[in-house]
């Protein structure tokens, strides 16, 4: 690992010299072990401490196939859906890796008794699979989380679409929290120059996801001018979203819950923040009880920021709690676009809203490659920024998923893999210093 290592921090290697590398037999990697999926039952999902069941562990490196690349991780960035992995919710992920290893031969090394995730990575391409001839050994890439067969006709309009589409480092094994992942090599994408490993490494999952959702066609079509109300304004997805809305022309109605984050917003550049906390909403009266008085208290204080409008567009995934208030304060004829269910998945909302006013939910995943490519893209243009605000080393990935799990972070939250500190893999200066206050925006707060 320390020749890989030397060769990605020579600024002389050349792609035969990476090609050249021996390749180590194993590496350290973040797991959950199939042996503990109960090791959480009984308890309710906050007492759940990704920190018991999160492992680094010593991996054997696994066989590289057709159309699929080994990559050395520099760095990577804890996503929700590894805190869902650790605490086993909704599901053992090992349920996925089960039913991909039963579909060929190729995918048997995917089911294992221990789940090697992470769905975020930037470093180093090592070596390429058959078939693969966009990249080669010594590329600097990051890498998008969609992993997708497309031998269906299914998926061919968009590859979200493909019946075995799945997310890298959640329903497949050999995810980016590692020294070393193994990628599909349609998931990989210039690593932009200007950023460092870390920074490179946070975005991807996010991005890609809050720009189909909320930017896309195959998402809410966000136009100039639109009144987007963003839950979770500075969290994972919410930070990029906030920043979608406000490079579209859009007008971001960000939710946060301190004064902390409502002023990360404010330098985001957003002027209409509510503080859910302070201002103490209340939808649910009792666990199956929704207030459609505090829906109409939090519709009135969104008028008052907006000049009396409603919400064009809502950018949702807090789930259960907030849904009802989501459909309720939306425009007639506005969306809701829905990725998630943190607080709960089982939603309640009252209906007469949705079809009197013609309101629309559309379900959103992730996004397909050219969706994640257009994505990475605005990140290399510096037209949007990584909201990294914190770095763990690959020892404290249980405790980075525990601050993620508490609602503890801000942004994203990065893990140092190979990188032996931060702000290594820079390679354009310049563009750096013009943008260097956004890049930092959110950095130790
Ligand atoms: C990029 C980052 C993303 C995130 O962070 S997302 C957040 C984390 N992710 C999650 O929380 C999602 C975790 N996944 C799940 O909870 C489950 O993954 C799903 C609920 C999404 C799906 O569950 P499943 O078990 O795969 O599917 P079923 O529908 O519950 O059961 C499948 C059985 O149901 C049959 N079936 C499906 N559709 C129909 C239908 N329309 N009519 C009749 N049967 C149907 C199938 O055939 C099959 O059957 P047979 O069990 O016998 O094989
Ligand atoms: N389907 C897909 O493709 C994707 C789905 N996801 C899912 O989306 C969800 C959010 O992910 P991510 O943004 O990375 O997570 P983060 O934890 O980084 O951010 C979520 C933010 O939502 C807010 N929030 C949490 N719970 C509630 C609540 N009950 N009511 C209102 N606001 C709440 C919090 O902000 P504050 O406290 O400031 O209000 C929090 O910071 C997760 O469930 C994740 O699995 C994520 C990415 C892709």
């Amino acid at each position: 690992m320390k020749d890989i290592l030397d060769a990605i921090q020579s600024p002389d290697s050349t792609p035969a010299d990476f090609a050249a590398l021996p390749l180590p037999e194993s590496y350290r990697a973040i797991t959950v072990h199939k042996d503990e999926t109960e090791m959480f039952a009984g308890m309710t999902t906050r007492e759940k401490d990704p920190r018991k069941s999160i492992h680094l562990d010593e991996v054997p490196l696994p066989e590289l196939g057709p159309g699929e690349a080994l990559v050395a991780v520099m760095a990577s960035s804890v996503n929700y859906n590894s805190v869902w992995t650790s605490i086993f919710e909704p599901l053992s992920t090992f349920g996925f890796l089960e039913r991909y290893g039963r579909t060929s031969e190729l995918a048997k090394r995917h089911d294992l008794p221990y789940h090697i995730i992470g769905s975020d990575l930037a470093g180093v391409v090592l070596r390429t699979g058959p078939g693969v001839n966009a990249w080669q050994p010594g590329d600097e890439v990051v890498a998008h989380c969609l992993s997708v067969e497309l031998e269906s006709s299914d998926g061919h309009n968009d590859t979200m679409l493909d019946p075995e589409q799945r997310i890298w480092g959640f329903e497949t094994n050999f995810g980016g929290l590692a020294e070393v992942a193994l990628v599909k090599s349609n998931q990989l994408m210039p690593k932009p120059g200007h950023l460092s490993w870390e920074e490179a490494a946070a975005p991807g999952l996010v991005n890609s996801t809050a720009y189909r959702q909320l930017v896309s066609r195959n998402g809410a079509g966000m136009k100039q001018g639109d009144n987007v109300l963003i839950w979770g304004a500075s969290g994972g997805l919410g930070s990029y979203a906030t920043q979608f809305a406000l490079a579209g022309g859009a007008n971001p109605i960000c939710v946060v819950s301190s004064p902390q984050k409502a002023e990360i917003c404010r330098a985001m550049g957003a002027e209409a923040i509510i503080d859910r906390n302070a201002e103490g909403y209340k939808f649910w009266k009792d666990e199956n009880t929704q207030d459609p008085k505090e829906w109409k208290r939090f519709g009135k204080r969104i008028r008052e920021l907006t000049g009396g409008e409603d919400i064009d567009i809502v950018f949702e995934h807090p789930g259960r709690e907030t849904f009802g208030a989501s459909v309720f304060v939306t425009r007639k004829g506005g969306t809701i676009t829905t990725c998630a269910s943190t607080s709960g998945y089982m939603h309640e909302y009252d209906n007469r809203y949705l079809w009197m006013s013609l309101k629309r939910i559309i379900g959103s995943h992730f996004a397909n490659y050219r969706e994640a490519w257009e994505a990475n893209r605005l990140i290399a243009k510096g037209k949007i920024h990584p909201t990294l605000s914190k770095v763990y080393s690959l020892e404290e990935t249980g405790q980075a998923a525990f601050d993620v799990h508490r609602n503890l972070h801000q942004g994203k939250v990065g893990v140092l893999c190979l990188a032996p500190e931060e702000g290594l893999g820079v390679r354009d200066e310049e563009k750096r210093a013009q943008h260097i206050d956004a890049i930092n925006r959110f950095r130790n707060i």
